[in-house]
C-alpha cells in the first residue's frame, strides 16, 4: 500500500533521512517510532507532498510521487501534529472548508459532515467556534476533517501529543476503529505505549536510519522477553532473558533485590541505540 525504497533527504549538509526503506501492507496500523528529531515528520512531510525528497521513491496505492501527486493527494488524508484548524470557524464550517477544497458536491458533503462530526462524537458541538474546543476535541475535529473525502491511507503525526491519558485512549480508541474499517493507517509517535497499542508493525527509527522493523511482540521477544532490573553502585543495570523461569534463576544468584518484567519497545530501542525513546 506505501512503499518507501532508499528515500533520503537532506537539509543542506545534514542527512535527516538516511535510505530509509519500508513496505506497509493494506490495512496496517503501521508505526514509526522513534525520538525527537529522529526523521519522523519529515518521512510524513514527503509521503504527504509538503516536501520532495532528495532521493528514493516512494509508492502509495500503486501511484508514484511526483508523478501522480494529484491522484495520491485524494488517496491521502492527514492529520498533522499541530493544529491547523480555524479557530474562528465552527466545527462544521473546517469541515465545509476542507470539502470544498475537495471538490465534494454539496450533498455529500453535508452527508459526510453529519456523519462524521458523529463519528468523532462532536456532533453536539458541530455550531461552536473551534476556538473553543480542547486540545482533545481538536485532535478528533482534524481526524474527521481528514476521513472527509473518504481517503484509503491516513497519515497521523504524533496524533497523542500533549494529551492527557484519559484522551490519548479514547483517540486509540478511534484509530483502531477506523483501522477495523479498512483505513490503512501510518501514524509517527514517540510514545512507546501508543506504539504497542496501535500498531500491528512498527519502524524504530533514529537520526534517520531503520534500526528494526516488525511487530512489537516479535521487537520484545528478539532482546528478551523477560528484563531483569537491580540496582548496582547507584546505577539501575538490567538484562534480558527469554524466559521468566530464566529472569527467576538469574535473580537467585543475586545478592540483592531485583525485579521482573516484560521487555517493551524502549527496552528494544535502548538495546538497539544505548539511547532512550523518550527524553
Ligand atoms: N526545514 C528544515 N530545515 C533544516 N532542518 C530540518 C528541517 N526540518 C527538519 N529538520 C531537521 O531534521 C531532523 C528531523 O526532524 P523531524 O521533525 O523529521 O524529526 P521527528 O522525528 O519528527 O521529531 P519531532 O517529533 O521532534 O518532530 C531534525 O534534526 C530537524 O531539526
Amino acid at each position: 500500500m506505501i512503499e518507501l525504497k532508499e528515500l533520503v533527504k537532506r537539509f543542506g549538509d545534514r542527512t535527516v533521512i538516511d535510505r530509509l526503506t519500508i513496505t506497509i501492507q493494506r490495512g496496517e496500523t503501521f508505526g514509526l517510532l522513534g525520538p525527537n528529531g529522529a526523521g519522523k515528520t519529515t518521512t510524513i512531510r514527503i509521503l504527504t507532498m509538503l516536501t520532495k525528497a532528495t532521493a528514493g521513491s516512494v509508492r502509495i496505492a500503486g501511484f508514484t510521487l511526483p508523478e501522480d501527486e494529484q491522484k495520491i493527494k485524494s488517496l491521502i488524508g492527514v492529520v498533522p501534529q499541530f493544529f491547523n484548524l480555524d479557530n474562528e470557524l465552527t466545527a462544521e464550517e473546517n469541515l465545509e472548508l476542507h470539502g470544498r477544497l475537495h471538490h465534494m458536491d454539496k450533498a455529500e458533503r453535508r452527508q459526510r459532515i453529519t456523519s462524521l462530526l458523529e463519528y468523532v462524537e462532536l456532533d453536539d458541538r458541530a455550531k461552536d467556534p473551534v476556538g473553543k474546543f480542547s486540545g482533545g476535541m481538536k485532535r478528533r475535529l482534524m481526524i474527521a476533517r481528514a476521513l472527509l473525502h473518504r481517503p484509503q491511507v491516513l497519515f497521523l503525526d504524533e496524533p497523542t501529543v500533549g494529551l492527557d491519558p484519559q484522551v490519548r485512549r479514547r483517540l486509540w480508541d478511534l484509530i483502531r476503529r477506523m483501522n477495523e474499517e479498512g483505513i490503512t493507517v501510518l501514524l509517527t509517535t514517540h510514545y512507546i505505549e501508543e506504539a504497542e497499542h496501535l500498531c500491528s508493525r512498527v519502524a524504530i527509527v533514529d537520526k534517520g536510519k531503520l534500526i528494526a522493523l516488525d511487530s512489537p511482540k516479535e521487537l520484545c521477544h528478539r532482546v528478551g522477553q523477560f528484563v531483569v532490573e537491580w540496582t548496582e553502585a547507584d546505577a539501575l543495570r538490567t538484562q534480558f532473558f527469554a524466559s521468566r523461569e530464566a529472569a527467576a534463576q538469574f535473580v537467585g544468584n543475586l545478592s540483592c533485590v531485583a525485579a521482573i518484567r516484560h521487555s517493551n519497545l524502549e527496552d528494544v530501542f535502548v538495546e538497539l541505540t544505548g539511547r532512550k525513546v523518550t527524553g
